[in-house]
Formats: C-alpha cells, sequence, structure tokens
C-alpha cells in the first residue's frame, strides 16, 4: 500500500537559489537515496528505503510566481509492514515521523533561500502592452548587442523588483509604466555582474505604459510587435522560453 504526503512552500528566492539551496540540503531522511531525475532549476526527484519506509519516492517541483518560488514536494512511501497492521503503523508512527521532519526541514530550507538570494543580483524585464502588441527592444552594446529583450536590468540592493522595474523604464525608455502580474522567470546563464555562473534569472512582469514620450535611451531600436512576430525576433536565447506566455497574454488581453 502506498501513503503520500503533499507539501507546499513559497519561498521568497529565484528559482535558481530556491532549487540550489533545496539540493544543498538535501532530504531530511537518515539514510541515502538515489537521485533518479534532475531538471535545474524546475524540478528533482530521488528514491530510496530506510527504516519502516520502503521504496521512498521524493520528488520536488520549483513553480516561479510574484511572491517567490512555490515549492511543492510529494513524499510517496510503501510500509514494510503489510495490511491492517502497516495502516495502524503508518497512522501513529511514519506519518507523523514524516510531518515533523519535513516540517523542520522546511523551515529550514525557507530561511536559507532567503538568505542566499539577498546576495544573487536579481534581473527584471517589462512585457509593456500596448492592445495586440508588446515592445521590445534590440540591445545596443555588450556581448548581447543585436539581440532583442524586454526593457529592464538589475535590481538594485535593497529596491524591490517593481520599483526597480518602474525605474529601468524609466531609465531606458523615459516612460512611466504600471505593472500589472507576473509573467514568468527563466535562468540565465553565465555570470550577471560578478555573481556565482548560472545563479541569477530574469523574472518578467508585464504593465503598460501610462505616461511619457517613448525615446530609446539605452536600445538599438525599440519596436511595438504582435504575437505573430515575436517568434521571429533574434531573441537573446534566453528569453525565449518566455514567448508563450507572452502570446498567452496577446491573446487573452
Ligand atoms: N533587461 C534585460 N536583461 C536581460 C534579458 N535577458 C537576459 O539574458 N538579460 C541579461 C543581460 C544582462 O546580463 C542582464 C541585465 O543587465 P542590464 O545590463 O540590462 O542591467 P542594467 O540595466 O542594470 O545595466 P548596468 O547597470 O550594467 O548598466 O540580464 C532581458 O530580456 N532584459
Amino acid at each position: 500500500m502506498v501513503f503520500q504526503l503533499r507539501f507546499t512552500t513559497l519561498v521568497e528566492a529565484p528559482l535558481t537559489v530556491a532549487h540550489d539551496v533545496a539540493r544543498v540540503l538535501g532530504r531530511p531522511w537518515p539514510w541515502a537515496l538515489t537521485e533518479v531525475s534532475s531538471e535545474r532549476p524546475f524540478a528533482d526527484e530521488f528514491h530510496g528505503s530506510g527504516g519502516l519506509m520502503a521504496q521512498v519516492r521524493h520528488t520536488r517541483r520549483f513553480h516561479p510566481t510574484g511572491a517567490g518560488t512555490l515549492v511543492d514536494e510529494q513524499v510517496e512511501w510503501d510500509n514494510r509492514v503489510p495490511g491492517v497492521l502497516g495502516r495502524l503503523l503508518d497512522q501513529t508512527v511514519v506519518r507523523r515521523h514524516v510531518l515533523a521532519a519535513m516540517q523542520a526541514h522546511l523551515d529550514l530550507f525557507a530561511a536559507a533561500a532567503q538568505r542566499r538570494a539577498e546576495d544573487v543580483v536579481q534581473v527584471v524585464g517589462a512585457a509593456l502592452v500596448d492592445g495586440d502588441r508588446v515592445l521590445v527592444a534590440r540591445r545596443g552594446s555588450g556581448q548581447l548587442a543585436g539581440r532583442w529583450e524586454f526593457p529592464g536590468g538589475k535590481v538594485e540592493r535593497g529596491e524591490s523588483e517593481l520599483a526597480a522595474l518602474v525605474r529601468e523604464c524609466q531609465e531606458e525608455l523615459a516612460v512611466d509604466i504600471a505593472p500589472q502580474a507576473f509573467l514568468g522567470e527563466v535562468p540565465l546563464p553565465g555570470v550577471v555582474a560578478g555573481g556565482a555562473p548560472g545563479a541569477s534569472t530574469l523574472r518578467v512582469w508585464w504593465g503598460r505604459v501610462t505616461g511619457g514620450e517613448l525615446v530609446a535611451h539605452e536600445h538599438s531600436e525599440v519596436r511595438w510587435v504582435t504575437a505573430d512576430e515575436l517568434e521571429d525576433l533574434d531573441w537573446i536565447p534566453a528569453d525565449r522560453p518566455l514567448l508563450p506566455a507572452v502570446r498567452a497574454l496577446l491573446a487573452r488581453l
């Protein structure tokens, strides 16, 4: 008979940090587990067995949200003792042990991930929408010059993500914006602002222009494009996984 418990934790950290800290902390089981799959920074799965639990299956999924990373964990196990006695043992001993161990583990994890996030540079991007079009910007200089991106930039220490988004749009485009909702998050490869390789992510919010005259202060070009024109642009490769969410947004507005 298979027993299971599910745990959901909201961690104030980007996807990469939540995933990496979770992996450093491991799992709260006193025996070794074998990695079955790992897809950084979205999921991992470990199997093992020990104590009263046979065939433990522990899966974790990391979902980006506007408030941080939602970590969805499932612990499944089979009891070594069959039948009614096994069910009784599960209710009185095993389940309580799993709950207590996971609770302590998750509290530690959430605090550690939040602390680690303070040292990781966060990049924010704005998908600015007008009617059925979204504003895209072509990077004017640097290694990624000529590639298309969402206007935005690095969040400064002590600054909120949305304050950074508003500031960057003012600096880069000379417009006031009203952020509307979180759209998605992708890991950024390589080093961002001298941080650890692969530690930063780009978190994109959609919004509307509420004032100002659009001027490309830092980009070589800005363009309002429809959903059908998105795919053909020469995007920064890291941004491509965000395009389905932008298309879906334009379709439903
Ligand atoms: N703004 C933006 N940056 C992106 C996107 N995709 C992507 O990989 N990046 C990367 C490029 C850079 O390594 C980093 C953002 O840095 P940035 O140079 O725009 O930041 P910033 O405006 O704060 O610039 P600065 O202080 O260095 O002048 O994120 C995107 O869609 N928008």
